[in-house]
């Protein structure tokens, strides 16, 4: 089995405990349930942004520990002072060392917050609304077409925006009305291959209409310009920040960076 149907088969099992431990109408209660929500799409589309969504993540199965020591508040405060147009937080704790907690957290800011997990279930996209969450991402790899259009209209009908993430060209598929942001992962999830031309092939094939965000093994400011050539509005960085004792800062110098010439 490769990691992908792992972490989904282990997915399953963990939404159905936590709808027995905490039923919708409960996750209706929450303090940030109906909170206004901030459109990613907005802050991409605006050109004064620099259009980097930076992610709060402490492990993954491609790299085991990235940072073990990192604060959720501290750090994701860092990147939206710096100038982040969104940030991204793993909420998947097996896997990645994620938590509920940390996306509440984060919610300190006032920039967009994409969920990042393994969406299966219309359950966890009114999870994402009670944490605070902004945006929620949709794995082409993991999901039927049908399913994609089905979560990406009930994320709509509680304001949420959906990233739809893409790997292979056989997804093209996967993209509906309901999916305004398009990503691309650049990293292949069963295999860890990160190949960025081929990303940059298949980007092509995406309808004009869609923002394009470029995601995963981004690691220096060329890279940016190279996507920004290509037409994608966002970038999604996590390791190459990450992995620094002060993530915050690695994101303050990088930003410097591209905005030097
Ligand atoms: O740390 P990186 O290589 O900059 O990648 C960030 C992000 O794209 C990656 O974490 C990611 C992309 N798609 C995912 C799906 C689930 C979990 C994580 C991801």
């Amino acid at each position: 089995m490769n990691i992908l149907d792992k972490i989904i088969e282990h997915k399953r099992t963990e939404v159905a405990e936590r709808k027995k431990q905490t039923p919708v109408s409960e996750l209706e209660q929450q303090a940030f349930f109906n909170r206004p929500v901030l459109s990613l799409a907005q802050f991409l589309l605006d050109d004064a942004k620099t259009g980097i969504i930076a992610e709060f993540k402490r492990k993954s199965p491609s790299k085991g520990i990235i940072n073990g020591a990192a604060d959720v508040v501290e750090v994701t405060s860092a990147y939206a002072r710096f100038g982040a147009s969104g940030l991204s937080v793993l909420t998947d704790e097996l896997f990645f060392g994620g938590s509920t907690a940390d996306l509440i957290r984060a919610r300190v800011n006032q920039v967009p917050v994409l969920r990042k997990d393994f969406m299966i279930d219309e359950y966890q996209i009114a999870e994402a609304r009670a944490m605070g969450a902004d945006v929620i991402l949709l794995i082409a790899a993991c999901l039927t077409p049908a399913e994609v259009k089905r979560l990406a209209t009930f994320a709509a009908s509680l304001q949420l925006e959906v990233l739809l993430e893409l790997h292979a060209e056989d997804e093209l598929e996967h993209i509906c009305d309901e999916t305004k942001l398009v990503g691309i992962n650049n990293r292949n999830l069963k295999t860890f291959e990160v190949d960025i031309d081929r990303s940059l092939r298949m980007a092509e094939r995406i309808p004009a209409d869609k923002i394009k965000i470029a995601e995963s093994g981004i690691s220096s400011v060329a890279n940016i310009r190279l996507f920004k050539e290509h037409d994608f509005r966002g970038f999604l960085i996590g390791e190459n920040f990450m992995k620094e004792a002060h993530p915050g800062e690695a994101f303050h110098k990088f930003i410097a960076q591209l905005e030097s010439k």
